[in-house]
């Protein structure tokens, strides 16, 4: 058997699209919604995410203000920023890119961005207001992986799902979601015992482990539903290539679909902090949230 491909670039292309009516729509009523994104210093990772957002954000309608701070940059003066923003009635979404160099307590830094423009859904109060099945801001990457599942598996109930990695970014707000859509969740990292039987139980599995290619196809039910979250930079001759965390070769023999690296979870997750944001700006404004956006 071979998979479906679940083609999340499209997908992203189709939220982008409803999010920019929303934007012509706010507009209309003189409101922009605005994304201020602030990157400390230089992940490789985080640039390419800093750079795609960008683009997009602009492509939709929105105001970006990007924030590119030295590494060197003081805690002191990034919360200061944050301050900021806070009170800058222009920004309605702020994204503080992860991961901040060491001297800076992320932490501290994700308390202090006001929970009302909190698009990434990390301040505690989100995090909070989502295990309890509150209306929070929801995380971007769980958010745009539940779309892609909801679409291809319609209901979740009683499914099995198993997710791969317990971040605070990825894995425990997968699971909220997961356990919200009424599956039978289960969290598995790096001292579970026999973790490929066990995601072999899974109608689901989400990884996020940040791992190349650790999950083959020996770890897949067949039929079962993979999303692939990981993004991995491995050497490819003189250059390099982005590889996930599901060896996609093999797995996709096995599952039921599948989502690509890249091309899969990434435009969605992109896709995601632009829906929070013209919802943080319907809020802010005290208009009625965008249809099909939230989770
Ligand atoms: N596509 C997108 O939009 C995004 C992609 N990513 C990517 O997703 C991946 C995960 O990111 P993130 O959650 O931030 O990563 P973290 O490093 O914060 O977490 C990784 C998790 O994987 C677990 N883990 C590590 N090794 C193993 C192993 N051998 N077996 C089982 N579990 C293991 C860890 O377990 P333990 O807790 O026990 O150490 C940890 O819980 C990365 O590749 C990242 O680049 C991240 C965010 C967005
Ligand atoms: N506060 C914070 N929030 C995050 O959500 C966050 C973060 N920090 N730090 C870094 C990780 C990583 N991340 C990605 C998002 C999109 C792509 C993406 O667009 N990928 C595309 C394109 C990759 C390419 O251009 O080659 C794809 O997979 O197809 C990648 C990685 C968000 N993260």
């Amino acid at each position: 058997m071979t998979a479906d491909i679940i083609d999340g670039k499209a997908f992203a292309a189709t939220v982008r699209g409803k999010v920019g009516e929303h934007v012509a729509r706010l507009k209309e009523q003189g409101i922009t919604p605005g994304l201020a994104v602030v990157l400390v210093g230089e992940d490789p990772a985080s640039q390419v995410y800093v750079r795609n957002k960008g683009k997009q954000t602009l492509e939709v309608g929105m105001a970006s203000f990007e924030h590119k701070l030295d590494a060197s940059t003081s805690e002191e003066d990034l919360l200061a920023l944050i301050e900021k923003l806070n009170a800058d009635p222009a920004v309605h979404g702020i994204l503080c890119q992860l991961p901040v160099p060491d001297h800076i307590n992320a932490d501290k830094v994700l308390a202090a961005i006001d929970p009302a423009k909190d698009v990434d859904g990390f301040h505690i109060s989100n995090v909070g207001l989502l295990a309890t099945g509150q209306k929070a801001m929801v995380p971007c990457t769980p958010l745009g992986c539940l779309m892609m599942l909801r679409d291809k598996l319609g209901s979740l109930s009683g499914l099995n799902a198993v997710v791969v990695g317990r971040s605070n970014i990825v894995g425990k707000p997968m699971a909220q979601l997961l356990l919200r859509d009424s599956a039978t969740v289960t969290i598995a990292h790096s001292r579970t015992k026999d973790i490929e039987a066990l995601c072999r139980t899974a109608d689901i599995v989400v990884a996020a482990v940040g791992r190349a290619e650790m999950v083959s196809a020996d770890w897949i039910k067949p039929g079962a539903t993979v999303i692939d979250v990981g993004i991995n930079r491995v050497p490819n001759g003189e250059k390099t290539r982005l590889v996930g965390d599901v060896d996609f070769a093999s797995a996709s023999q096995v599952a039921g679909a599948i989502t690509p690296v890249p091309g899969g979870v990434g435009p969605m997750t992109i896709a995601c902090l632009l829906a929070n944001t013209v919802t943080a700006c319907c809020r802010a404004n005290g208009l009625a949230e965008p249809e099909g956006l939230t989770a």
